[in-house]
């Protein structure tokens, strides 16, 4: 497979080249928060198909002060970056509507703004078909015939001047196309169907434009809630974005946007993050919690210290990535739009030799010839073939943006599609990367255990490892203060483990085979072997100092995720940097169900068994969140990586990213790559297909030019339709009441049942979460619509304290004990922070076949406490499987479903 992924890069934004030359590849935002530049989105509504993208980039690009022109065709949208001293918002919005693009600012704070600009048709097309209609009453009043004449002229008027506008640019586009149409049947005496020529392109054009702005509302809007200023904590100063740097404290209040990403330093909070999450529900800060820019602080005054530029916040980011992805251009597409280069132009000049060659041999019937003549110019226009790509490819990645799944391009969605092996990290992918410190012990009292932990802590905080931030949290929990500051070397040894010298001392901290890099003189000590644990070694100076043994468990859900794969024909491998044992352990675990595995892998290891995959089974998928996955990420045809929680080499290397930490929907983003795959070969056939249809006709009846019409209009608007079924999560939207009330009724039911079993007490009531009256199951359309907009991205954010998780629907279903103060995530609010209470979560799942219930606990730290059982539908009340929580001193097993 030649790997589609290594030229996936995100293409530069079109028409910044120059950028992406200079070596910024789309990274123009950074000098627009210098403050020279600005980015200015507009709905451009004449915007048809990606003929037009030509024209609008040389409309624009010469004018001084334009840097960068991005056009994003699906939602008809031009991104200008410009100097808005030297050219104007107005003045670009004016150059594009001289040419009839219909062009207008989108306003600021609102993705959906086009939607409302185009609700209605336009009065010219109203005019339009007024007067076609006035004309149909010819046969009782012959004048009557000129108002279709009149209607064509009414309603051609856009046409004609981007017509005019694409002739002045020596290109062939559809208005040229469709005028030359118009003007043929007028010639020929057809009134009335050069009316209906107009009538149907216009408002054929108009209800594609209201099916793309609809689809593309909310994609956009991701940065727009971010205020443009921030209040400065000290001074109460208002300063603007583009001055505020690394460290600055900002004030944020209640009601207002937070505006940076950044840490709490005083004040306590909740905050909405469902902008970026789709969680419903408000997470509660305090000092030293993360909040991150778009987010709305709901009820409390914080200041925030700011870890990030404006350009470089989480949302910008991911705005970045989803305007680069819509502009990257698939294979398919590349190949499609290579065709129609030649399509057209050989289509005219077939036209013109039907008329021709008649006119010349003396022919009778030159009226039907130049009547097919015209069938054939109106079938000259790709329009529908070119846009079966790219709305398809549009559709999926909001679609997957929506699921917490960043995606960048739309390539990469078309080789998920073809994915044959995925190959899975162990260590925070299919573990939960969060470890436990077993047993930390000294070695024949050789040093103090505080000095040890303080070597540990202090050379550890440089790492980004997961062992790392259990390590230091342990020493902390010692009342030991880690001093990152005073190592003065630091080395990472790739799949050993870490080096850092620290007072005079040289220590190493890792695996076995540290023990050996180290010249360590001791024997290599029997560790207490906990079955699956990770054992750590301490060497202080080539002596043998400190052991310790950490493990970690699985994600929930990992079982089922690979189960899914299986399904799909996907056979699931792991590469490991881990021991073998710890390997083994985590396949126990999962039930066995992983086809291989691969242990004490460098990251070099990990590339050559993922080539050789490619090369011997197919298309390779590789999840990963370390840095020691990059290389293997960057090589597999797709490489998706973990969570924002992974490290910055994955994230960057990878071709797709899942923002939360639900490994589950790995293989609803393949299945969506099918999907996506699916509805793109069926827009292709179907838009060659009408074409060949109607030219048939055309031949063997008789050409009928408002038919060639209806066909290629219609073809395009059904094309845009068909794709976006993609949008639609039909499970998400039909079953949700449905299931809601399988799951409280099988919950209760099964209450029951767990109680002979001995589990603990799931019987059902409401759960209350903050802000919302207690819910039964039947509210659940109400909760649908308020808080998950259908246009909204949602992207799921992991959480840092405890854990989030991530769900369409929360039916709650609890058996409130006392309440306690709990509070770990926002989880724990779902809970209502009852002692012993639990609470279903039900995703349903894209295919609309099944569903999953997370149970969650409301103990201590009842987000990880979370048992996953499944019902098969809505209708089975039995439960399939359950899992008992593992790990966690509160944990519960329990029957739900
Ligand atoms: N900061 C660290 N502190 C202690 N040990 C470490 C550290 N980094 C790595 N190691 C040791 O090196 C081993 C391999 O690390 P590596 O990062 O290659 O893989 P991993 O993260 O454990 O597993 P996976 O590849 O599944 O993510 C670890 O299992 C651990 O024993
Ligand atoms: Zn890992």
């Amino acid at each position: 497979m030649p790997g589609p992924a290594v030229d996936a890069a995100p293409a530069a934004a079109r028409g910044g080249d120059r950028d992406a030359a200079a070596g910024g590849g789309g990274r123009c935002t950074k000098a627009a928060a210098a403050g020279e530049w600005e980015k200015t989105y507009l709905d451009v509504l004449g915007i048809c198909c990606t003929a037009e993208v030509a024209l609008v980039e040389r409309l624009l690009s010469p004018i001084a002060g334009v840097r960068a022109v991005t056009v994003v065709v699906p939602s008809r949208t031009v991104i200008v970056e410009h100097d808005t001293a030297a050219a104007s918002q107005f003045h670009i919005v004016k150059v594009l509507n001289k040419a009839g693009l219909e062009a207008s600012v989108r306003a600021y704070g609102g993705g959906g703004g086009a939607a409302a600009v185009v609700r209605w048709p336009r009065p010219f097309i109203v005019a339009c078909g007024v007067l076609l209609l006035a004309s149909l009453l010819a046969p009782l009043l012959p004048p009557l015939r000129w108002l279709a004449l009149a209607a064509a002229c009414v309603g051609s008027q856009p046409m004609l001047l981007r017509a005019l506008a694409a002739a002045g640019e020596l290109t062939l586009d559809i208005n040229i196309l469709m005028l030359i149409a118009v003007a043929g049947a007028a010639a020929l005496g057809s009134y009335t169907e050069a009316g209906a020529i107009v009538f149907l392109f216009t408002v054929a054009e108009w209800l594609e434009t209201l099916a793309c702005t609809r689809a593309s509302a909310g994609m956009l809007s991701l940065m727009s809630t971010v205020p443009k200023n921030v209040v400065l904590a000290e001074t109460g100063q208002v300063v603007g974005m583009g001055d505020v740097g690394v460290g600055t404290v900002v004030a944020v209040r209640a009601g207002e946007v937070v505006p940076v990403d950044g840490v709490v330093v005083s004040g306590h909070s909740e905050v909405d993050e469902s902008s970026l999450t789709g969680e419903s529900f408000p997470v509660p800060k305090q000092p030293q919690s993360e909040v991150w820019a778009g987010t709305m602080n709901l009820d409390g005054y914080i200041s925030v210290r700011t870890t990030a530029l404006a350009e470089n916040s989480t949302v910008a980011k991911m705005e970045r990535l989803v305007e680069e992805a819509q502009n990257s251009r698939s294979k398919t597409q590349r190949l499609i739009d290579s065709c129609a280069k030649y399509y057209t132009p050989a289509v005219v000049v077939l036209a013109a030799g039907v008329v021709l060659v008649p006119l010349v041999l003396g022919a009778h019937d030159l009226k039907q010839w130049f009547q097919l003549s015209l069938v054939l110019l109106v079938s000259a226009c790709p329009c529908a073939l070119v846009l079966s790509t790219p709305v398809a490819t549009f559709c999926a990645l909001l679609r997957a943006a929506r699921m917490g799944l960043l995606i960048k391009g739309g390539n990469i969605l078309e080789s998920l599609g073809e994915i044959r092996i995925a190959a899975f990290d162990k260590t925070g992918t299919i573990t939960r990367g969060e470890f436990s410190i077993n047993t930390f012990h000294v070695v024949e009292d050789k040093v103090e255990m505080s000095q040890l932990l303080y070597w540990v802590s202090s050379i550890e905080s440089k790492s980004s490892h997961p062992m790392a931030a259990a390590l230091v949290e342990y020493v902390q929990s010692k009342s030991i203060r880690p001093e990152p500051e005073n190592v003065t070397e630091f080395h990472i040894y790739h799949g050993e483990g870490i080096y850092g010298a620290i007072g005079g001392k040289h220590i190493y901290i890792g695996n076995e085979k540290i023990i050996a890099r180290s010249s360590c003189r001791a024997p290599v000590q029997e560790m207490d072997d906990l079955k699956g644990a990770s054992n750590g070694h301490v060497i202080c100076d080539g002596d043998l100092v400190g052991l310790f043994s950490l493990s970690d468990n699985c994600r929930t859900g990992a079982a089922k995720a690979i189960k899914e794969l299986r399904s799909m024909g996907i056979k699931s491998v792991m590469l490991t940097g881990d021991s073998a044992a710890a390997a083994k352990h985590a396949q126990e675990q999962l039930g066995g169900i992983l086809e291989e595995l691969h242990s004490e892998l460098l990251p070099e290891d990990k590339v050559r068994l993922i080539t050789k995959f490619k090369a011997s089974v197919g298309p390779t998928l590789m999840v990963g969140d370390g840095m020691n996955d990059a290389p293997a990420l960057a090589t597999a045809d797709v490489g998706i990586s973990m969570g924002l929680s992974g490290s910055a080499a994955a994230i960057e290397t990878s071709h797709a990213m899942l923002m939360s930490s639900d490994i589950l929907r790995v293989p609803k983003a393949v299945r969506l790559g099918r999907r996506t795959r699916q509805t793109i070969a069926v827009n292709v056939v179907f838009s060659i297909s009408t074409k060949a249809a109607v030219l048939v006709l055309a031949v063997v009846w008789r050409p009928v030019l408002w038919v060639a019409v209806l066909a290629d209009v219609g073809t395009c608007l059904l094309v845009v339709l068909h794709s976006m079924l993609l949008l639609r999560d039909t499970a998400t939207k039909r079953s949700c009441c449905r299931t809601s009330k399988a799951c409280c009724g099988t919950a209760k039911s099964q209450a029951k049942k767990s109680q002979h079993a001995g589990a603990p007490n799931t019987e059902t009531t409401g759960v209350k979460g903050p802000g919302e009256k207690a819910k039964g199951c039947h509210s659940c359309h109400k909760h649908k619509h308020t808080k998950l907009p259908v246009d909204s991205v949602v992207i799921a954010i992991p959480a840092r304290a405890g854990e989030h998780v991530h769900r369409k629907e929360v039916h709650a279903t609890a058996e409130g004990g006392h309440t306690s103060s709990g509070g770990c995530c926002s989880a724990s609010r779902a809970c209502g922070g009852a002692s012993t209470a639990l609470a279903a979560i039900c995703t349903p799942h894209g295919n609309g076949e099944d569903e999953v219930c997370n149970i969650i606990s409301a103990r201590t730290s009842c987000c990880s406490n979370k048992a996953r059982s499944r019902c098969s539908s809505p209708k089975d009340a039995g439960c399939k499987d359950a899992v008992g929580c593992s790990g966690g001193k509160d944990s519960i097993s329990a029957l739900v479903c």
